[in-house]
């Protein structure tokens, strides 16, 4: 079996797009990904998407700060993603894998205060017993500050959004703990006209 180990913690990423409602969507997209401190990992945008690759707090970090920058333009913003960690082959960041573990963002993304809603799916791939370790997970995510609800295929999420993002990174966190290959997918959406169903 291939190691996927880089030293002691394992590269982590998501693939992620940011979706403004607004015809300003250009500058919030681009006004995010200028304005978060990505220094700590590896990171390509192009016309569909952004990646980031790194260890896993930097990639919880910076994906939940440019919701944060982009949501905080009071614009309505969605963004839709997957986070893997695990997947063989994925081994090219190393030079990321290294240095501090303290998240970057983390000051500014404290500042900023946003409701959201947001569904979440996880994936733990190989094995036969996928669904007690997702049902463990949605069991856990009740007492993480955030209201849970059940939805087809996937669990919602409401409350602010960094409550939002440290129930989705313990529960990716945990899973990977017991299963080599996870990915997990979310939309999260802020600022929306609708009500909630
Ligand atoms: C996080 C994120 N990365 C890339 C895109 C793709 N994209 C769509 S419009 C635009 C700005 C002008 O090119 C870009 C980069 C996205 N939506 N969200």
């Amino acid at each position: 079996m291939q190691n996927n180990s880089c030293g002691t913690s394992r590269i982590a990423g998501c693939q992620f797009t940011l979706l403004p409602m607004s015809d300003k969507f250009v500058d919030i997209i681009m006004g995010a990904l200028d304005e978060v401190d990505t220094s700590n990992i590896w990171k390509k945008t192009d016309d569909v998407s952004t990646c980031v690759r790194g260890k896993m707090e930097h990639v919880f970090d910076v994906t939940q700060a440019l919701f944060l920058h982009a949501a905080n333009t009071g614009e309505h913003v969605a963004m839709s993603g997957t986070f893997s960690i695990g997947c063989p082959g994925d081994t090219e960041a190393d030079a990321y894998m290294d240095g501090a573990e303290t998240p970057l963002n983390e000051a500014t993304s404290k500042q900023i205060s946003q409701q959201a809603g947001c569904k979440f799916s996880l994936y733990p791939m190989g094995r036969e017993d996928y669904m007690d370790t997702i049902y463990e997970q949605i069991d856990l995510s009740k007492h993480r500050n955030v209201e849970v609800s059940a939805s087809h295929y996937a669990t919602r999420l409401d409350g602010d959004v960094k409550a939002i993002f440290e129930a989705l990174h313990q529960s990716f966190d945990s899973v990977q703990e017991k299963v080599s290959h996870v990915t997990m997918t979310f939309t999260i959406s802020a600022n929306s006209p609708s009500n909630k169903t």
